[in-house]
């Protein structure tokens, strides 16, 4: 279990939720008024790491007053160690007054109160519990002699320093000498560095400038993208959770105070620290408010074996879906044997019959991935330029409309899978219940382009609005496709006619082809339980 010091703020939160935010002059309504709540960064932070079980030691200071109170008892029930909090007459307990507005994202307008009289004498005063730390940390809600006053003693013990530069604002040399790790968000890093952060090239060279002063590790967390991590030895990129944010605050703070109670000092599980990080603050989002949004380590982990126990369901489902139609299979055809995960499950399924009923069943295989799995399974294999035709592919497919259009590609195989299923007489997609939506739009859709020329394509899609984007592999490198492409990711925009975007993207030179898939699916059968079949030809019925 870590040992963590955390010197910082504390507020208590007004929050108020709107609609949309006032302009300068303008009076809004509000329907919802929330009581008020926990928060302050290093409350927030001392509270996330607490509860995912660090032994953790606030140094703050409260006013003399009911705020100053009720946080202490919050403190208390978190089994955060009190004994080094400091309580003043001059000034009240830090306040916060916040506005959420729909869409989760916030602004607030902070009075520091008692928070700013903490000082440098304060600290050292207490500075034997910071010297027995694994590591404190910091915020910028406190003045800065106090943050200096703990670093230097954290230093002198061989105590690891983390400092979150939030608010974010400009900071002195000394300071930053004094930081092993700092956490900056997007905005906060370009404050320090001059360097905005758009992709993961500029986040490790806002990290070179960090290096360049000092400081060991940084991470930076860029809100529903996740949060990168550099030391001179090593960098990466952890996703966040996709989930429905509600109210964000406290979600940087959350991520702090979890990854401070995970991280090893030899940072060796960095990764999954960041991932528990991650996990925590995604919890955070999903509910309103401070400090009663930060999970606990059960609640943490409950959250991840849910993800386990939903994604051995998917599978479950996909697998249903692909022996519902390896089943139904003729003997004495040519099948098209389709690409990515949902396929593979046929594949196993439609060898299992052929092995078992000595079926009559050559196959043609729509990637170089399936191509190997069927070899590897001993099945009969034709080369797609000796056939006229194939009886009937079985495929997976990334989103299926209420059309039966569909868009596939999300696993880079879209050419050769187009190519066999306009020579299938019929084809079959098979999916999981979460594929089938109403409609296409807003969806990613991949466009695979050559890659001399590549850029011109870029530029058209950048200038026409479908929000363009490389694809890359996780190592950081441009991804090719199994014909040497590289495949561009757009966004398919609202009311799109289908049939005139697929026209219009087949136009471009040095565009090979698109993941959309108009009026090609003739069958899709949903994997459950109860397996779904959904057919063209009843669809044209209604
Ligand atoms: N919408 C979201 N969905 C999932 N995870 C999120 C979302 N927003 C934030 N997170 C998680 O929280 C972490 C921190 O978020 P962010 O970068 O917004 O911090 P911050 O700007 O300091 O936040 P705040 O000031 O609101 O506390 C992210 O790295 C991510 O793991
Ligand atoms: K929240």
């Amino acid at each position: 279990m870590k040992n963590v010091v955390v010197v910082g703020s504390t507020n208590v939160d007004k929050v108020l939720n709107v609609e949309k935010y006032a302009l300068p002059g303008e009076t809004l309504a509000i329907n919802s008024y929330q009581q008020s709540h926990g928060g302050g960064k290093g409350a927030n932070q001392a509270i996330a790491a607490a509860r995912s079980g660090a032994q953790t030691t606030f140094i703050t200071k409260l006013g003399n007053d009911e705020d100053g109170k009720q946080m202490l008892t919050g403190f208390q029930n978190d089994h955060i160690n009190i004994d080094h909090l400091v309580t003043t007459d001059q000034a009240q307990t830090g306040k916060a007054y916040i506005t959420v507005d729909k869409s989760g994202q916030n602004s607030i307008y902070v009075y520091g109160g008692a928070n700013m009289e903490l000082t440098a004498s304060d600290v050292e005063a207490h500075q034997e519990v910071i010297a027995q730390a694994d590591r404190v940390i910091a915020q910028l809600e406190i003045p800065l002699e106090a943050i200096i006053a703990a670093f230097k003693i954290a230093k002198a013990h061989g105590v690891q320093t983390i400092l979150n530069p939030a608010p974010a604002k400009e900071l002195p040399e000394e300071l930053l000498r004094l930081t092993d790790v700092i956490t900056p968000n997007e905005t906060e890093a370009q404050t320090l560095t001059g360097i905005e952060v758009a992709d993961e090239v500029s986040m490790l060279d806002n990290a070179m400038v960090f290096f360049s002063k000092g400081i060991s590790m940084v991470i930076i967390t860029v809100g529903s993208k996740g949060a990168f991590y550099a030391t001179p030895q090593a960098h990466g990129f952890i996703p966040a959770f996709k989930v429905k944010a509600v109210d964000t605050t406290a979600a940087g703070d959350t991520f702090i105070g979890a990854l401070a109670s995970q991280l090893e000092m030899d940072n060796s599980n960095i990764e999954d620290a960041m991932l528990y990080a991650n996990r925590a603050s995604s919890l955070t989002v999903q509910v309103a408010g401070a400090q009663n949004s930060i999970p606990t380590r059960k609640q943490v982990e409950a959250a991840n074996q849910k993800t386990d126990h939903t994604h051995e369901q998917i599978e479950r489902e996909k697998e249903q879906a692909a022996q519902y139609v390896a089943a139904r299979i003729p003997n004495h055809i040519v099948l098209g044997l389709g690409s990515g995960t949902t396929a593979a499950y046929f594949v196993k399924a439609i060898h299992d019959r052929i092995e078992k009923e000595h079926l009559d069943i050559e196959c043609v295989a729509t990637s170089v991935g399936t191509q190997q799995l069927a070899e590897k399974l001993g099945m009969r294999m034709l080369d797609v330029n000796t056939i006229d035709a194939v009886e009937l592919t079985v495929d997976g497919a990334d989103i299926v409309d209420d059309h039966l259009d569909g868009i596939k590609g999300g696993g880079a195989a879209l050419l050769f899978e187009k190519l066999v299923a306009n020579m299938s007489k019929r084809n079959v997609w098979i999916v999981d219940p979460r594929k089938p939506r109403h409609t296409l739009e807003g969806q990613m859709l991949p466009v695979e382009v050559v890659p001399f020329g590549g850029m011109g394509v870029f530029r058209y899609l950048r200038d026409h609005g479908y929000q363009p984007a490389f694809r890359f592999q996780e190592n950081g490198d441009i991804l090719a496709t199994d014909s040497g492409n590289y495949l561009i990711d757009i966004t398919i925009p609202k009311d799109a006619d289908l049939q005139a975007l697929s026209e219009n993207l087949k136009k471009q030179t040095g565009v090979v082809e698109h993941g959309l898939f108009l009026n090609i699916c003739d069958e899709m059968v949903v994997g459950g339980d109860q397996v779904k079949v959904v057919k063209r030809e009843d669809l044209k019925q209604d």
